[in-house]
């Protein structure tokens, strides 16, 4: 590909491998942007729109956004944090996936229970920006100073493995399911920071004419994760039990009520969150409500 090809089009950072990439891949689809990546390549141009997408690591992707050499990007809150990059980017979007914490972990059996007991000794980890700053907290609140401060050393992955190989003392790394930390016989004893993906902008574009294509992949991506969050839900329920059932499923802005041929029902349609639709239904099926129906959202726009 040559690069005046890509002139005039809005540069889309996706994770090229990891975590977030497959998630990122049924967004795109979601959102209706059409591309062909051929084999190896890491820039590829959407059929559908002014687009190109850039595959790159997740951790690279705040600073090309921050510093404007791409417009959008998809990526962990985390690695803006860790890349330094909160002031140079926008969270436009948070969407609900790559949900995970950044946790400071020790070994289970050890003498470590604390961070206070942790500080002043040695720590690992792939997160040095954060893991310093947050150490740095904690020895000036002790009062430790010059060799006495924690000792923050990088490495690139494997953070789980330090502790048993008599690298460090305790980490600090992500935790999702806790499956990873509890194999390597270690026990998190407090949390830095929460972190889930984000879309995010630079917040100094370079191309302002950018701006609505920017809107419109904005507003299609937040169809997508709202339809991935809501389900329909309809059902028939006694006129003299309307607003009971209102109270149960108020929708996102009110429920659409529906006459029946029978005067004394009426049919109930409203948008619920799925993780709630369980105990939704049984408190619907408690005030008399009959014929419960829950339909997923292909896509959708809120
Ligand atoms: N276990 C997890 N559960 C959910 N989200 C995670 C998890 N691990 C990482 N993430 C999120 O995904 C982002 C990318 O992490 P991932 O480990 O996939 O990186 P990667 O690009 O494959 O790099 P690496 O070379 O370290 O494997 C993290 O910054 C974080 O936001
Ligand atoms: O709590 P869990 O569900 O076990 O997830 C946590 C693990 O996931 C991440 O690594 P990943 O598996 O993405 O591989 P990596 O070590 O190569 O980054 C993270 O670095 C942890 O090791």
């Amino acid at each position: 590909m040559n690069l005046e090809a890509l002139d005039g089009r809005l540069l889309f950072a996706i994770p090229k491998k990891g975590r977030l990439h497959e998630k990122c891949l049924s967004i795109l689809a979601g959102a209706d942007i059409q591309f062909r990546r051929h084999n190896r390549l890491d820039v590829c141009l959407v059929v559908n729109h002014p687009i190109a997408l850039v595959f790159l690591p997740a951790a690279d992707i705040p600073s090309f956004v921050g510093k404007g050499n791409v417009d959008l990007g998809i990526t962990g809150h985390d690695v803006v944090l860790e890349a330094k990059m909160q002031d140079n980017v926008t969270e436009i979007l948070r969407l609900g996936f790559g949900k995970c914490a950044l946790q400071v972990q020790v070994p289970e059996s050890g003498s470590i229970k604390s961070v206070d007991d942790l500080a002043g000794k040695r720590v690992v980890t792939s997160f040095e920006v954060l893991a310093g700053e947050y150490f740095d907290a904690i020895d000036t609140r002790l009062e430790l100073s010059g060799d006495r401060r924690t000792r923050i050393e990088y490495v690139g992955g494997s953070v789980e493995a330090a502790c048993a190989l008599g690298l460090a003392d305790g980490i600090v790394d992500l935790v999702e399911s806790g499956d990873t930390m509890r194999a390597a016989g270690l026990h998190a004893i407090a949390t830095v920071l929460d972190s889930e993906a984000v879309l995010i902008r630079s917040s100094v574009p370079k191309h302002a004419n950018l701006a609505p294509l920017i809107q419109l992949i904005t507003s299609r991506i937040a169809g997508v994760i709202a339809a991935s969050k809501y389900v329909s839900c309809q059902y028939n329920i006694p006129r003299s039990q309307l607003s009971a059932a209102a109270l149960i499923t108020p929708g996102r802005r009110a429920p659409t009520i529906s006459p029946l041929e029978d005067e004394k029902w009426v049919a109930v349609s409203s948008m619920v969150e799925k993780k709630c639709i369980a105990t939704i239904m049984d408190k619907l099926v408690e005030i008399g409500a009959e014929d419960l129906m829950i339909f997923n959202l292909d896509n959708c726009r809120v």
